[in-house]
């Protein structure tokens, strides 16, 4: 089957991987870094640990959120609790007050 035509890519943990194929994770929290992301982009997604291509996604929303803005909301978008999602941004950024939301939208 032939690859959907990409504007760019986004890596994300394997251990992801299954939330975001089943739609059970449909935002993503990132830094400045990776704030670039425009409503529209079509994403090519692959593993940050070897690079493995697993689906195309289309971003749907962006959004600057205070790290202590996150909410129920938020963590049921990312399949976790409320505390887990604290844990993994924090584990993953270190003390971060600002991050982008992007929501997406499997291809
Ligand atoms: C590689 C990487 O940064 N992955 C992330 C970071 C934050 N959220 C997420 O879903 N994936």
């Amino acid at each position: 089957m032939s690859r959907i035509s990409c504007d760019a890519k986004i890596t994300f943990f394997e251990r992801f991987e299954a939330d975001i194929l089943s739609g059970a994770k449909t935002i993503t929290l990132r830094d400045e870094s990776e704030s670039h992301f425009r409503v529209g982009d079509r994403l090519s997604v692959s593993t940050f640990e070897t690079d493995r291509h697993f689906c195309d996604i289309q971003v749907v929303r962006v959004e600057e959120l205070a790290f202590d803005a996150l909410n129920q909301r938020h963590a049921a978008q990312e399949n976790m609790t409320l505390e887990q999602l604290k844990a993994v941004i924090t584990e993953i950024y270190g003390e971060i007050k600002t991050l982008y939301l992007i929501e997406y939208r499997l291809l």
